[in-house]
């Protein structure tokens, strides 16, 4: 492994039984992951998309049927421990202790991995600058917000030094200010200490404004690996957006692949709206087309808008179906 990946995995591949007569899951199909020391890497996808299991086998928590992962240069499977020593994992649930406050918590963390007091007093306090949590550093975790217990959960990801720091889903379930406060901290973290951040979100905009490169994963495998920018520069030309009224799918299709200059249409319906997305070398020459096809189908619609591509026209790009639609579908199969 060229020294400089703290994270180098190739064909992983990890099913899970199916239960009650259902086939088994395949939840990662030959995932490759590479991921510089001392960068953001965000592991992007839609619920389901095989982001946990990754997490969970680049962490040692979960071994793969095939495949080889190394962390912080060792082998995930047969230097388990190496590998854990070097790194921090901050997972969806908390890790902390409700009763006991966020410093208690740190060095009580501290402790557990071997310190003295007093090196577990020194470093509880060094994360609760670090983090700034003031005085939330001395009150009953279970009392603090969503935001400053999830920085918590991230602040115990640090307390060994690892190098690299694998956080799932950081801020699912905060606010907008929190999820900011947190990207801040995040980003700062990485850059202040050279430690290696391995993410897993799904959300697109956290990707495109924290990660330096992000790797977008649908079903098990790495569809497309960059950075926001690079990824969003591959895609030339416009995205157009047409809100739908009531709309019958097969006829927006159709009236769509009537419009010379008009591609990757997928037609997404919600109750009674809908939402036709497409890619078009320009926008603004294929409006009026667009709209008169849609009229002629019977179709009606709403606003129109043209925007230059967003990492949600990557993904369908590379996946071919839209965000909202993989999203939705892997709810739906939740159920
Ligand atoms: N313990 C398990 N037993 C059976 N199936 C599982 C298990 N864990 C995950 N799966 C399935 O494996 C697939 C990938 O799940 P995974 O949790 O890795 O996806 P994810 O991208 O992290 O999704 P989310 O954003 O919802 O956490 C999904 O189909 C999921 O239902």
């Amino acid at each position: 492994m060229p020294l400089d990946l703290a994270v180098d995995a190739h064909g992983l591949v990890k099913t899970y039984p199916g239960g009650r007569g259902q086939p088994d899951v395949r939840a990662l199909d030959g995932l490759d992951l590479a991921v510089p020391a001392g960068t953001v890497h965000g592991l992007l996808g839609p619920n389901g998309a095989g982001k946990s299991t990754t997490t969970k086998v680049l962490t040692t928590l979960a071994r793969a049927a095939e495949g080889t992962a190394r962390v912080a240069g060792f082998d995930v499977a047969r230097d388990a421990a190496a590998v854990r020593r070097r790194i921090g994992y901050v997972s969806q649930g908390t890790g902390a202790d409700g009763l006991l406050t966020p410093r208690e918590n740190l060095a009580m963390a501290a402790r557990l991995r071997g310190a003295s007091r007093a090196d577990a007093t020194a470093r509880a306090r060094e994360l609760v600058d670090r983090f700034g949590l003031g005085e939330a550093a001395d009150r009953r975790t279970t009392c603090l917000s969503g935001g400053t217990r999830r920085k918590l959960d991230v602040a115990l990801g640090l307390v060994d030094r690892p190098q690299v720091l694998f956080l799932d889903e950081p801020t699912t379930g905060l606010d907008p200010e929190a999820r900011a406060s947190m990207w801040a901290e995040i980003r700062r973290l990485a850059g202040e200490d050279a430690l290696t951040v391995v993410l897993t979100t799904h959300y697109l905009e956290e990707a495109d404004r924290l990660a330096d490169a992000v790797s977008i994963v649908d079903q098990g495998r790495v569809v497309v690996a960059g950075s926001p920018d690079e990824l969003k520069s591959t895609l030339a030309g416009d995205t157009l957006t047409v809100e739908l009224v009531e709309p019958d799918a097969d006829a927006v299709r159709s009236a769509a692949a009537r419009v010379a200059g008009l591609d990757d249409a997928v037609v997404h319906v919600e109750g009674p709206t809908g939402r036709l997305v497409a890619r078009t070398p320009d926008g603004s020459a294929v409006v009026a087309a667009v709209i008169a096809a849609l009229r002629d189908a019977g179709v009606r619609h709403g606003a129109v808008a043209v925007s230059r591509p967003t990492l949600d026209d990557v993904y369908l790009r590379h996946a071919g179906r839209s965000w909202t639609a993989a999203d939705a579908t892997s709810k739906e199969a939740a159920r």
